[in-house]
């Protein structure tokens, strides 16, 4: 380079921690993807409905691949670093240390997981109060929030973990203060997960109706009484000691975090489609639906006035894309069930063997698989009489009931491998129909959706996107950039940096190829 003429390149660095493993990557100024890492993360399920993980496990597995992604970069070019995660809970005593989430006191498990069902008792509580703060989450409190967690620590382990707690973080907010100090909360995890209103702050009557008065008492010192907008730089930016962790150099600039869906949500739905021939370019964004497909999927749709969809969270005001209210369809589990359903079958040991032979996934042989099985036939017809009811996990939208369960209708006494593809697909279907479902319950609410920006691990499955443009009519777009949470995540670095206006400018990152 010569000296003076070109501006050296800037960096970003985006994590994103799923349920199952945490991602990192280096992204240039163009929000270009220029390095990726993953790392599987422990998850414990001492019993059911009880899901736990390991903060410090969490953060060992953030410092492991953020250092992969900076290998090689002159570390001075990295401007600034972005979390993402799922909204577990996450308990720390006064002194930052773990508190134990559990009856067995191991405080090494310290994370209640966002897909935790423990607290039906208390989310059923929490909704009897008919409270107006449950209008701002699609009328019922969803168990997988923050305050009937928060409950059933209070109830069931008073001594060993609530009286000890000095601090209770939602996982993306425990990240950045574990890159900073700083223990400002985002608006984003707490306007979703823990009722707190970008406007009105925090209602001291519904922690006290619902027993939880403890939290107005010490001014919310504990769940966050300062709160930034995401992508706001956090106080000198990263310690020493993180920097150390990470591989990274102190005081790079260090954002207020986004939820997981949320920063998949903000690196897609802005992306520039022009030149595509799709309906959604002469439309307003609010047009556009991004759906981020992992273990859960999440609906996320913004509108410029607040929208009251029964059974869909929010309206949320500025919680993803600044400046619009954010409705988040969702259900609980869809990955999760598509493996649930696909290793649980008698001829999932000969799948795995027929795939491995063909260097292939287990989800590319059985979409083969399907496309021989189905002859002349759309692959759709394969399922005329198999159908699933995938509420395996509850039901989080539009019905908003934890306690249906999941169906199968249409089996028969032979467990081939052909058997095991149909009902892949008819669960895929199932899942589809069930984002169909979300979508009718956002229109009918006022919304006006024509097209679908999917992301996440389930959007590498070409079946998986092929039925959702089927089921539901619409088109549905990629991204070139497959890992579009990431792309959210280093939305949030750049945004701290100051190297760029908002996140708004930065939101077309999420520039489109492929469909
Ligand atoms: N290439 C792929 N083909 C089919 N399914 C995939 C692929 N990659 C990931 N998945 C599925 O996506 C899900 C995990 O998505 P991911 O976004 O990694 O989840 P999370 O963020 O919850 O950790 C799993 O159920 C997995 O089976
Ligand atoms: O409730 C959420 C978002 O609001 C969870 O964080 C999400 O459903 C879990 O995400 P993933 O399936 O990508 O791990």
């Amino acid at each position: 380079m010569s000296g003076g003429e070109q501006k050296p390149e800037r960096y970003y660095v985006g994590v994103d921690v799923g349920t199952g493993s945490v991602r990192a990557a280096l992204v240039d100024q163009s929000g270009v993807l220029l390095a990726f890492a993953d790392q599987p993360i422990k998850k414990w399920e001492p019993q059911f409905n009880h899901h736990e993980q390991s903060s410090e496990d969490i953060w060992a597995a953030c410092c492991v691949v953020t250092k992969k992604v900076v290998q090689g970069i002159d570390l001075n070019q990295i401007r600034g670093l972005g979390f993402d995660a799922t909204c577990s809970l996450v308990v720390l005593d006064k002194q930052f240390r773990p508190l134990p989430v559990n009856h067995e006191e191991d405080s090494h498990r310290n994370v209640i997981m966002w897909l935790d069902h423990r607290a039906v008792s208390q989310v059923n509580r929490i909704n009897e109060t008919k409270h107006s703060v449950l209008q701002y989450v699609g009328g019922v409190m969803s168990v997988e929030m923050q305050a009937p967690k928060l409950l059933w620590l209070k109830e069931n382990l008073r001594e060993t973990c609530w009286d000890k707690a000095g601090h209770f973080f939602d996982l993306p907010d425990f990240l950045s203060w574990k890159a900073t100090g700083v223990t400002a909360r985002s608006l984003c995890s707490l306007v979703c997960k823990w009722t707190y209103s970008a406007e009105r702050g925090w209602d001291d009557s519904f922690w006290k109706m619902i027993g939880l008065e403890d939290f107005v008492a010490d001014n919310y010192s504990k769940i966050g009484n300062q709160v930034l907008p995401p992508g706001a730089s956090l106080g000198n930016g990263l310690t020493p000691e993180a920097a150390r962790d990470l591989g990274l150099l102190p005081g790079i600039a260090v954002a207020a975090s986004l939820i997981d869906a949320h920063a998949g949500g903000l690196g897609v739905i802005g992306a520039d489609v022009k030149g595509h021939g799709l309906v959604c370019e002469g439309q307003p964004v609010t047009s556009r639906l991004a759906v981020i497909c992992g273990t859960s999927s999440c609906h996320m749709g913004i509108s410029k006035d607040p929208i009251f969809v029964p059974g869909v969270w929010g309206p949320y005001f500025s919680a993803m894309v600044p400046g619009f209210w954010l409705n988040e369809g969702g259900q609980s589990i869809t990955g999760k069930l598509i493996d649930h359903m696909v290793e649980g079958h008698a001829a999932f040991p000969e799948l795995q063997v027929k795939a491995t032979a063909r260097c292939q996934s287990v989800y590319a042989y059985l979409n083969s698989h399907l496309d021989l099985i189905k002859k002349a036939q759309p692959v759709g017809f394969l399922t005329v009489d198999l159908h699933v009811w995938p509420d395996f996990h509850g039901n989080r939208s539009p019905l908003a009931d934890l306690t249906l369960k999941g169906m199968v209708t249409g089996l028969k006494l032979s467990q081939d491998l052909d058997d095991l593809a149909i009902l892949y697909l008819a669960t895929v279907q199932a899942i589809a129909l069930g984002t169909r479902f979300i979508i009718e319950a956002m229109e009918a609410a006022g919304h006006s959706i024509s097209t679908l920006f999917l992301c996440g691990g389930l959007s590498k499955n070409p079946l998986f996107v092929q039925m959702h443009a089927d089921i539901t009519g619409m088109p549905v777009v990629l991204s070139q950039e497959v890992e579009s949470v990431l792309v959210g995540a280093a939305i949030l670095g750049a945004c701290a940096s100051g190297d760029f206006a908002s996140v708004q400018t930065l939101h077309t990152w999420g520039f489109v190829e492929r469909f």
